[in-house]
């Protein structure tokens, strides 16, 4: 992606967060994050509110450059390029590293139109119906959608529209997928589908999901981070940092930090 000269690789690990710490303005939100995200893997970040889950998964694809104010500390190594290196293209980034939001957010557009829409400003070239098709499919859609692609992605239910949206994250072929509490605005069945679909979604594409349920968490990751915020000194903000990230079942059943255990057995704060 970059030009510079790549780093040592290491297949299993797909993102690394090489003292991450990222600002709004003056306000240090989140401090010196060390993290190597496992490849083709599920990654949850799970957290009290304000402890910055949101604003690091909003780094692994730049998304915080569209924050007026916010800046980024330390680096982001992704294919052995630090993704912000002046070099590399944002938009280029956003196609490899994929995002889903907390709110279903199609285009006010058909269905299909959802899906070809960015693959065409890509430069896609091959056969559109293939692939609006295969995306769908991978979301786990296609049968409620098949046979209505010629209307509007709004007139789907939330769940679908989800799902919509995950299509559309793939249709762009990206490697990463990340996605920002993409459940909370649906019911759980809704939400069930959901989780099935990232469980087969994890054989193509490394994924990562900011999750204010635990029990999600321990359904569909393989990996997580907790995350914590503590005052500062002087200051009258919290700043987030990560208290630790192992696997999921060690995070729930022993984790190695007190406020680990506290955080997930509902002792908190
Ligand atoms: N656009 C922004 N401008 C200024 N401050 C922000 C912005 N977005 C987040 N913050 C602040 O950064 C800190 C971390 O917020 P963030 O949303 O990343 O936390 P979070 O752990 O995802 O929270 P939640 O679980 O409530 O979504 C908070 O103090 C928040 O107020």
């Amino acid at each position: 992606m970059g030009t510079s000269a790549p780093e040592p690789n290491n297949d299993d690990i797909c993102l690394s967060l090489d003292g991450v710490t990222i600002s709004y303005g003056n306000f240090e939100a989140v401090r010196d994050v060390y993290m190597d995200i496992p490849r083709g893997k599920v990654t949850a970040f799970i957290g009290p509110s304000g402890c910055g889950k949101s604003t690091v998964l909003r780094a692994i694809n730049r998304m915080n450059d569209l924050i007026p104010g916010c800046h980024l500390k330390g680096r982001v190594v992704f294919d052995g390029h630090d993704i912000y290196d002046r070099r590399v293209d944002p938009v280029e980034v956003r196609r490899r590293i994929g995002m889903v939001f907390q709110k279903p957010n199609p285009f006010p557009k058909t269905i299909y139109e959802n899906i070809a829409f960015g693959a065409r400003i890509n430069g896609y070239r091959g056969n559109m119906d293939d692939l609006v098709e295969r995306a769908l499919r991978k979301a786990a859609v296609w049968d409620e959608c098949k046979d209505k692609l010629k209307e509007s992605g709004l007139a789907l239910s939330g769940g679908q529209q989800q799902r919509l949206c995950i299509a559309r994250a793939i249709a762009t072929e990206p490697e990463v997928i990340l996605m920002d509490e993409p459940c909370s605005a649906l019911d759980p069945i809704s939400t069930l589908k959901i989780e099935e679909t990232m469980h087969e979604l994890k054989r193509s594409y490394t994924i990562v999901i900011v999750t204010h349920n635990m029990q999600q968490a321990v359904r569909v990751a393989d990996m997580t981070a907790f995350f914590n915020a503590e005052a500062v000194e002087g200051g009258s903000g919290k700043v987030g940092y990560l208290v630790e990230f192992e696997e999921t079942e060690r995070i729930f059943n022993a984790p190695n930090q007190q406020a680990t255990q506290d955080y997930v057995s509902g002792r908190f704060g």
